[in-house]
């Protein structure tokens, strides 16, 4: 890395005098009273919105102003900037000032992201700066006006940034988004993207910072309709939970499936969760919430005062029919109620006399049309309505027919059902089955903009939950079809945004940033087992000497000093083993007197070497990751080759493989160039 002198003290100079402009605006920002609001209230408000201010001019001595700059070309006639500074938010010299920082998400700062030799944009030179805890130590230029494709592979800073030891949960990768990357964190709000990337590729990394990017762009609408990131479990979110306040967005709220459709009380084989995960169910479940709507038999009659007013057997059964299907269930029960009350209201008004409109509902919540309602449209709750189609056989049969065969029936029909739908004990998938039923009957509110990670992974009926959070909004969809780890895994993204609802472009990502390149290449061998379709993935670096395979005679011993070894070395070290054997490793470790933790469901634990049970490992990785024994990842699931790929996927520098059993043969052999 160049590091001329007088270049670098120029450079520390505008980080000087960046720092000094900031302090300003935060004591202007401090300066700031909420004197001039009208009342209690919105003084209070206006109190919150100027503190939130001041922490957002916060600097943060570890976090670089800015990592960038260009260089405008003389000789292109614009009205930018001869100089740009790009960092994480605005600095500017005085309320009226010059930019000293622009932020990253502003439109000029794209040219940073995606100015090239082929396109320089009106830049001549990219500029992009090294820092070592908040001092600014080196810089490298990129000339944008020389002849393309003449570049130098690829560039220092972002492979330093890449293998900079991991200490904690995930970093923003702001300073080195790649123009690919780019072109999907500013995707248009109305836009939903679906991104299919190897693993590494940074899908989730891009999927934070388009969260990010718009809110910056959108930050009123969004601010009102909010933006979700949902992600498969809670340690993944505890891990990515740092990224998006690093970038300043503190109000982005994340969730597991499970959080927005509440935590499963049961488990069920994993073939009947498919079954109810099948896009098939939504007919199933629809038809068996409007069954409860019934023929009526018998006319109306509703007495008022001295007057009986009477509705034929036809004129209910027209009412009911012309709403049946039309409309929510629940908003169709009160408007069966209302309609029923404004036909008794004619009556009245052709016998002379004259109601308003309190008559009207006065008429619809009368005993009579209560009773009347109770038995033609009656209320139900999500849970009757699938208790009663998981435990009748007759009724399953009559909402399943020309829909599932009788074999699924059967199938999904409880061995021994609850005593009533208050003790049923759901699963994960009858909680999407839940959601579906709850939407039918009363609409579920949408968000602005959901971000979907490991999407690969969710039934037809968890995305159909999922779309409806972002049904008048738009979604950014990440996964890998090879790392889907379900027997209900997608198998099409085509499939999975027509599941969600949304209209949208499927995008790749091919260059690895994560996993070296030896370690990304024996991975691939069981890539024609898992996905065949996929190309093989790419890596940006090498890595030699990264991957050892080791035959041992005796592995517990042989994890407990490959982890030894891994911890002489700075950064993260991921042991990662078969679920029924995390316990055993971690005694071994405790035995052995290394410090460790065991990765749980719900916590990510803090600790420089943890236990990965293989069923937890997506998303997450280490610096060092040892795989102990892949057999038996592999043999644990019916996808266990699927699970065996994303195990082996998590290192950032380098892979250990242990086994004592042989290994799975997909992985002995080498697939044809
Ligand atoms: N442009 C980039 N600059 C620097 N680091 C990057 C860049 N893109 C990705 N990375 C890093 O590469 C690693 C992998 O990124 P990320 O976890 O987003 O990948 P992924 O595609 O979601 O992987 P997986 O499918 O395995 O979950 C992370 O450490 C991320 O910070």
């Amino acid at each position: 890395m160049p590091a001329e002198p007088s270049t670098l003290a120029a450079e520390r100079a505008h980080l000087a005098a960046s720092r000094d402009a900031l302090r300003r605006m935060r004591e202007h920002a401090r300066g700031l009273s909420a004197d001039a609001a009208a009342d209690w209230v919105s003084r209070q408000f206006l109190e919150s919105l100027l503190d939130q201010r001041v922490a957002a001019l916060a600097d943060h001595p570890d976090t670089p102003l800015f990592f960038g700059r260009m260089d405008r070309d003389a000789a292109v006639p614009s009205d930018l900037p001869d100089v740009m500074y790009v960092g994480r938010r605005h600095v500017h010299d005085g309320p009226e000032g010059r930019p000293l920082v622009l932020d990253w998400r502003a439109p000029v700062s794209r040219a940073f992201y995606q100015a090239g030799p082929a396109d320089p944009m009106g830049w001549r030179l990219r500029r992009r700066f090294g820092f070592q805890g908040g001092e600014l130590t080196a810089f490298e230029d990129e000339p944008l006006d020389g002849p393309a494709g003449g570049g130098t592979g690829p560039s220092r800073i972002l492979t330093d940034e890449i293998e900079r030891p991991r200490t904690g949960p995930m970093r923003d990768i702001v300073a080195t988004i790649q123009p690919d990357q780019d072109v999907i964190v500013r995707a248009e709000l109305p836009r939903t993207v679906c991104v299919q990337g190897a693993p590494g590729t940074g899908k989730t990394a891009v999927g934070l910072h388009r969260a990010a990017y718009l809110l910056f762009t959108h930050r009123e609408r969004l601010s009102k309709s909010g933006v979700l990131i949902v992600g498969p479990n809670r340690a993944f979110l505890s891990y990515i939970s740092a990224v998006l306040p690093a970038l300043g967005e503190v109000r982005v709220e994340q969730a597991t499936v499970d959080d927005l459709l509440g935590a499963p009380a049961g488990d069920e084989p994993a073939a009947v969760s498919a079954l109810k995960g099948d896009a098939r169910m939504a007919r199933v479940v629809s038809r068996a919430l409007w069954a409860h709507v019934r023929k009526p038999e018998d006319g109306l009659v509703v007495t008022r005062g001295a007057s009986r007013h009477r509705l034929a057997g036809h004129e209910v059964r027209e009412t009911a029919a012309a709403l049946r299907g039309t409309t929510r269930y629940g908003s169709g029960r009160a408007a069966f109620a209302q309609r029923l009350a404004h036909r008794i209201l004619v009556l009245m008004e052709q016998r002379g006399e004259a109601p308003d409109d309190r008559v009207q509902d006065q008429v619809a919540r009368s005993a009579p049309v209560r009773r009347l309602l109770d038995q033609v449209w009656p209320k139900v709750t999500p849970e009757q309505v699938l208790y009663r189609l998981l435990s009748d056989a007759g009724f399953l049969r009559t909402a399943a027919k020309g829909v599932l065969e009788e074999d699924e029936q059967a199938a999904l029909l409880w061995r021994r059902p609850a005593r009533s739908h208050r003790s049923a004990r759901w699963t994960a998938a009858d909680r999407a089955l839940l959601d579906e039923l709850g939407d039918l009957i009363e609409r579920t509110a949408s968000l602005g903009h959901l971000v979907v990670d490991e999407a690969q992974d969710l039934s037809a009926m968890q995305l159909r939950a999922l779309g409806r959070r972002c049904g008048t909004g738009s979604a950014t969809v990440l996964g890998d079809l090879a790392q889907g780890t379900t027997a209900w895994s997608a198998r099409s993204w085509t499939d999975v945004l027509a599941h969600l609802g949304q209209e949208g472009e499927v995008t790749e990502l091919t260059l690895g940033f994560r996993v070296p390149g030896t370690v990304l290449d024996y991975a691939a061998r069981l890539l024609p087992h898992v996905a065949p379709e996929l190309e093989r993935p790419r890596s940006l670096r090498a890595g030699a000497g990264a991957l050892e395979v080791r035959r041992v005679p005796d592995l517990l011993p042989a994890a407990v000093r490959a982890a030894r070894e891994a911890l002489e070395r700075p950064g993260s070290v991921g042991l990662i083993v078969p679920d029924a054997g995390a316990a055993a490793h971690a005694s071994a470790l405790e035995a052995a007197g290394l410090a460790h933790a065991v990765l749980g469901p719900g916590h990510d634990g803090a600790a420089r070497l943890l236990v990965v049970p293989a069923a937890l490992a997506k998303g997450l990785e280490y610096d060092h990751v040892i795989v102990a024994e892949p057999a038996a990842i592999a043999a644990a699931e019916e996808r266990g080759l699927a699970r065996l790929y994303v195990a082996l996927t998590r290192a950032v520098t380098s892979l250990t493989v242990l086994h004592q059993a042989d290994l799975p043969a997909e992985l002995c052999d080498p697939p044809a160039p």
